[in-house]
């Protein structure tokens, strides 16, 4: 990164995000109660529920409800996306949980071939439910997990990445199933052997808590809502606000720009031009019709947006 970026005066750059009177509730149309029922039903089964999160909003979004319906059963956070989050916040991020009274966390990348880090989920399991007595189910050595998160936080891809480490395996395949019970319901995938451990195939996915707007608009950003609900240019804009009080100045040298800028019109509309995605409109003047070229704003926030949660734009921490 250039001198300059590293010594700009930051000052210029917002200090707050003018969120206006925007109305969250509809931000995620959720079917919580199907969910939650769903995963009430499975709890008999299951010694360890694991709950996954973005590690870039390690405590933005959670839902604290899963804990009043779930939390009878000893509790294993992963904060996956950890490629994608400033891991040099690992250490507050892991005394703010302590103090929160969450003991275990682990930090994931499910993406990576072998990521040491999931190899550690099954030991860390085994260790948790060695301090927990196990519910009339001393005699059985199959363990069972259950994997909750809000939506596109990489629950699939949890189950994937172990099945990967730990059986060598690729795509989940399922396995089991019982007579008389719905195959979602019980149907196991096994992701151990030894120790034998089954994870329950239906990952419960709980819709995000938004406390607040901003709450929603991190949980937008990491793509936990449907970005269309949202709206890409807030969220666009939200994402600026966001990489420069981070001072994180990737997005300078990949567009292009001459300089960090807290003014998302002009950045979408040096993306646009970048990328080549201006269309040709024909506009009435006092002297007649003329033909002049305008950015496509939409794309350049699409842009900038995706480049973002490709990890493009510099690693974070939202919280
Ligand atoms: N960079 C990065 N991307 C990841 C990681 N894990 C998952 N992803 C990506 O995140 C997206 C969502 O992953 P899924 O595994 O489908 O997430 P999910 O929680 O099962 O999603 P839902 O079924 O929508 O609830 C996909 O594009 C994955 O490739 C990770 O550790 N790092």
């Amino acid at each position: 990164m250039k001198l300059f970026l590293a010594l700009r005066n930051v000052a210029g750059f917002r200090s707050a995000f003018d969120f206006g009177a925007r109305d969250v509730a509809h931000w995620f149309p959720g079917h919580m109660a199907k969910g939650l029922k769903q995963m009430r039903a499975n709890l008999k089964n299951v010694d360890c529920v694991i709950e996954i999160h973005d590690a870039r909003i390690p405590f933005s979004g959670r839902n604290p409800v899963f804990r009043e319906t779930l939390d009878v059963k000893p509790h294993l956070l992963v904060l996956n996306k950890m490629d994608l989050a400033d891991m040099s916040q690992k250490q507050r991020i892991q005394n703010q949980m302590h103090r929160k009274g969450v003991q275990n966390v682990l930090f994931t990348d499910c993406l990576k071939q072998r990521d040491d880090n999931v190899k550690k989920l099954v030991p860390k399991v085994m260790e948790i439910l060695t301090d927990t007595p196990r519910f009339n189910r001393d005699e059985n050595v199959d363990y069972c997990l259950m994997v909750i998160g809000v939506p596109n936080v990489g629950k699939s891809s949890l189950i994937n990445s172990l099945r990967r480490t730990y059986l060598k395996k690729g795509r989940a395949s399922r396995v089991g199933g019982e007579p008389g019970i719905t195959r979602a319901v019980l149907t196991k995938i096994q992701v151990c052997e030894r120790p034998m451990m089954h994870l329950l195939d239906t990952p419960g996915v709980l819709p995000p808590k938004i406390d607040d707007v901003e709450t929603g608009m991190k949980l937008a950003l990491c793509g936990t809502i449907l970005d269309h609900l949202v709206g890409e240019d807030l969220i666009a804009d939200y994402l600026l606000y966001s990489l420069n009080r981070q001072q994180k100045f990737n997005y300078v040298e990949r567009y292009d720009l001459e300089e960090p800028c807290d003014d998302i019109q002009q950045i979408l509309k040096r993306i646009a031009v970048k990328l080549g995605k201006t269309q040709r409109v024909k506009a009435i003047t006092g002297v007649g019709n003329v033909t002049i070229t305008v950015p496509n704003y939409n794309a350049a926030a699409y842009d900038f947006i995706r480049a973002f949660r490709k990890g493009e734009l510099g690693r974070v921490m939202l919280d």
